[in-house]
């Protein structure tokens, strides 16, 4: 199997890349982080789908991208295939949207069908192939570290050695539902058997012969009562055909006479019927006479000329005509009677209420003249009171006459008198003061005088000039005492004038109050005059007023007696009408009576045709009746002619006879019989049936036993299978163990010669030993880092070829694929891993896929591919560069 041709959009760092893959060794170089690894990883995604992924399928699709395809192209075996995948992100999910692989054997589609497809196709699933072909970056320790168990488990498996042992197991599994079955079927055989003899033991042959020819016997015994029985029955239904005949005829004779009877009775009935009818004819006859006389009396009350009906009418007619006349004339009258009633009585009222009125008129005169006469009293006493209140203010006057003042000027004298009093009072109280000043002055000079003392400047008299003036001061004295008296006397004189002035006053005040009340009173006067006279006038039109309504009363009354009078006379029109109605209502009463005792004649009349029609019907019923009965008194006759008594009774007998005898047969024997048969029927049966199972069993045995003979030779060959798949595998592995170990030792030497190894050990458990030159054994995982990646490497180079030479014809293997094989390497060693890729390249595989930036790794590749990542757009890019240019490219550097 080789790639041919890779195709990438939108794969991890990748935007478009396109590949094509040659065979021989290729190197991909690019700087770190360019997309070296990544461009391997498609190829294996390719194939394998999510199987191939560390991380989850969302991984494979570029940051930020919807979705990605990858195409990878391939040949193996021969053909050339194509897988296509396409990968989806949906909301947080990736999906894979398309998955196809193309062959030369057709189309297959959808991952997990594409996934098995590739599996079967390589004989390796996802894990194998790692395991195999693809060295992935940092897996050095991965072979080292595993348990000899893991490594059995993963060499096995890629040697397809798990098969065998899968095989085994299930052979082993076949074997032991081999053996269930053939226990079973065992214990089934055996119970048969014994069943068998059983059955055999019970002689049934002899039985069923035995059982048939009794049968035989029951069988004829049955035929020959079944053949008794049916004469007997036909016998008995002979004669009870011939009692049946005579029955029925019994039967009629008695329907016939009992018919006659009836007939009879009927007819009796009916006669008597009719005899009564004719009575009842007569009677009515004599009830019409009786009837015909009334009508004659009815009629002379009446004034009709016949009884007819017509002149019933006529009559009832021209009465109703009378009769609506009278009412409408007495209705009128009634409307007029009451309509005067009603007029008399309006005027009856009016009367009253003129009188009422009168009435009311002269108790307002009435009551005027009171008024009247109260007013003039009242005027009298007015008139009394203005002549003395006129004489009090006379005597007022008189008293001013003598008076300093006239009447009105008091009040201003009695203010005058009052000033002049206080002014006198002033001026006393002054003097007063003077003469008391004038004593006390004087009292001091003499005091001092009789000191010897100047009076006026206290000094010593001698020499004083002013010893002469205690004389003035008794002079100044004597004065103001005579000063005092004529002061005091003046103001006795003032206090009388302003006592007269006071009482002028109070007279002037009484004249005032006089005054008022005189104006007053005659205005009052005035009144009363007006009073008296507008009330006698007014008593005056009242009674004028009262007289007219009086007259006017006495004419209503006079008009109101008048139509009294004349209702009174409609009144008696409506008596004479209302007699005339009644005569009328007896003249009706006397026309209904001639009516209905006419109405009543027609009835019996009437009545008399119908019992008459009746009399008839019954007589002609009657005569039906007779004929009748004569033709059923023939049939009669005949029925008893033919009833024959004797053949009954031998009929009878006969009967008798055959209901005994089948009476005993069928109850008795023939049940008998038939349970015997019906017993031994099913006796035969059951030997029968034995018979039947007895064969059954046989068959069943024999088949039985045939089976158990197959299955116990099945057994013996399921399990040489299962120990034949146990051998195998060991051997097989054992083999596998031994050209492992040596191949291992070939590329150990190839790549680690002239160091310390001298060998390499893998014992039949898959267990790894590194031998040193002098002996010592050493576990894998005490090599040195870079010792342990050529380690691997040569265990994976030896798997590689251990597969490519144990897989028959072309190899179909992968290409190997080494992702960063030379980290842990030192120059020398990487020569070495040039040597084991050339060495591989001698054994035969076609196709070397290396991931390196390692010079010496370069320059021994056939094909060159760089990858590179753009810094701005941060994509990858593959580009092939061919081997010469770029060793010249790389001598630059
Ligand atoms: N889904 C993705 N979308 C975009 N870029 C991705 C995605 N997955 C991985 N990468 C980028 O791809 C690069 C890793 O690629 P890869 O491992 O192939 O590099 P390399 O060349 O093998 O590097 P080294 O030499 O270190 O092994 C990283 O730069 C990573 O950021
Ligand atoms: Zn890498």
């Amino acid at each position: 199997m080789r790639f041919t041709h890779v195709s990438l959009r939108n794969f991890k760092p990748y935007d478009d890349a396109e590949l094509d893959v040659r065979d021989g060794v290729t190197v991909i170089h690019g700087v770190n982080g360019s997309g070296k690894s990544s461009l391997l990883e498609a190829c294996f995604f390719a194939l394998y789908g999510s199987k191939a992924l560390s991380g989850t399928l969302e991984d494979v699709v570029t940051t930020g991208e919807d979705d990605a395809e990858i195409e990878l192209e391939f040949v193996h075996d021969g053909g050339t295939y194509r897988i296509e995948r396409r990968i989806r992100i949906s909301g947080e999910r990736a999906t894979t949207a398309k998955c196809v692989l193309e062959g030369p054997d057709g189309t297959v589609e959808g991952a997990r069908d594409v996934r098995r497809h590739v599996a079967s196709l390589l004989r390796m699933d996802a894990e194998a192939f790692v395991n195999c072909a693809y060295v992935q970056q940092g897996e050095v320790n991965k072979l080292i570290n595993a348990s000899p168990a893991q490594r059995q488990d993963m060499i096995d498996d890629l040697l397809q050695l798990g098969k065998l042992e899968e095989y085994r197991e299930r052979a082993g599994n076949a074997r032991l539902g081999v053996e269930d079955v053939l226990t079973s079927k065992r214990s089934v055989l055996e119970d048969i058997e014994s069943q068998i003899a059983a059955k055999e033991d019970e002689d049934l042959h002899a039985r069923l012969n035995a059982l048939e020819s009794e049968l035989a016997e029951v069988d004829e015994k049955l035929s020959n009562y079944e053949a008794q029985r049916d004469k007997a029955k036909s016998t008995l239904d002979a004669a009870q055909s011939t009692l049946d005949e005579h029955a029925e005829k019994r039967e009629r004779l008695v329907e016939v006479e009992s018919t006659i009877e009836d007939l009879q009775s009927k007819v009796a009935a009916d006669e008597a019927q009719r005899d009564k009818l004719t009575e009842q004819i007569h009677d009515l006859d004599g009830k019409l006479g009786d009837l015909d006389d009334e009508i004659e009396t009815a009629l002379t009350e009446t004034d009709l000329d016949d009884a007819t009906e017509a002149s019933i009418d006529a009559r009832r007619e021209a009465l109703a005509e009378r009769e609506s006349e009278i009412r409408e004339e007495l209705s009128e009258s009634r409307q007029q009677a009451q309509a005067l009633a009603t007029q008399a009585e309006r005027l009856e009222e009016r009367a009253a209420d003129l009188e009422a009125r009168a009435k009311e008129k002269r108790d307002a005169a009435e009551a005027d003249e009171t008024a009247a006469d109260e007013a003039a009293a009242e005027l009298e006493s007015f008139r009394k009171k203005r002549t003395t209140i006129e004489s009090s203010l006379e005597d007022i006057d008189d008293r001013f006459a003598d008076a300093p003042v006239d009447r009105g000027s008091a009040a201003a004298l009695l203010e005058e008198r009052r000033r002049d009093r206080s002014e006198a009072r002033e001026s006393l109280a002054e003097t007063e003061t003077e003469l008391k000043n004038a004593r006390e002055r004087l009292a001091e000079a003499e005091a001092l005088r009789d000191a010897g003392k100047c009076p006026e400047c206290g000094q010593a008299v001698e020499g004083s000039p002013h010893v002469d003036a205690i004389g003035d001061r008794s002079a100044e004295v004597e004065s103001l005492e005579n000063e005092r008296d004529e002061l005091e006397s003046t103001v006795e004189d003032l206090d009388a004038a302003v006592e007269r002035a006071e009482r002028l006053v109070e007279a002037e005040t009484r004249a005032d109050t006089l005054s008022d009340r005189l104006e007053h009173l005659d205005e009052r006067i005035e009144d009363r005059e007006t009073t008296v006279d507008s009330r006698r006038e007014a008593v005056t039109e009242k009674r004028e007023a009262a007289a007219e309504l009086v007259e006017e009363a006495s004419t209503k009354r006079e008009a109101a007696t008048t139509q009294t009078d004349r209702a009174e006379t409609v009144e008696s029109t409506v008596e004479d009408l209302e007699a005339d109605l009644d005569a009328l209502e007896t003249r009706r009463e006397r026309l209904d009576r001639v009516e209905s005792l006419v109405e009543r004649r027609d009835d019996t009349v009437d009545t008399q045709e119908r019992l008459r029609e009746k009399r008839e019907t019954l007589a002609d019923v009657n005569r039906e009746r007779r004929e009748h009965l004569q033709d059923r008194k023939t049939r009669r006759k005949e029925l008893r002619e033919a009833v024959d008594e004797d053949a009954v009774e031998s009929a009878k007998k006969r009967k008798q006879n055959a209901a005994e005898y089948l009476d005993k047969v069928e109850t008795d024997v023939l049940p008998q019989l038939r349970d015997q048969r019906d017993d031994l029927q099913s006796q035969i049966g059951g030997v029968q049936s034995d018979l039947e199972r007895l064969e059954e069993l046989r068959e069943r045995r024999d088949s039985l036993a045939e089976r158990v003979g197959a299955l116990d030779s099945l057994h013996d060959e399921v399990s040489t299978l299962e120990s034949t798949y146990g051998d195998l595998r060991a051997d097989l592995r054992q083999r596998n163990v031994e050209v492992l170990e040596r191949m291992l030792n070939e590329t150990f030497d190839l790549v680690y010669a002239n160091d310390a190894y001298s060998r390499i050990r893998l014992d039949g458990e898959y267990g790894l030993t590194v031998f040193q030159k002098d002996g010592t054994a050493l576990e894998p995982e005490q090599l040195s880092g870079g010792e342990r990646a050529l380690f691997n490497l040569s265990l994976r180079c030896a798997i590689y070829r251990l597969l490519a030479e144990g897989i028959d014809g072309a190899a179909p293997l992968p290409p190997l694929i080494l992702d960063e094989p030379t980290v842990f390497l030192d120059d020398g060693h990487v020569s070495r891993l040039v040597d084991l890729v050339e060495d591989m390249q001698t054994r035969g595989v076609k196709q070397i896929l290396i991931v390196s930036h390692d010079n010496e790794l370069v320059g021994a590749a056939d094909d060159l591919v760089r990858v590179e990542k753009n810094p701005t757009t941060n994509r990858s890019s593959v580009e092939r560069t061919d081997a010469p240019d770029l060793a010249s490219a790389l001598a630059d550097d």
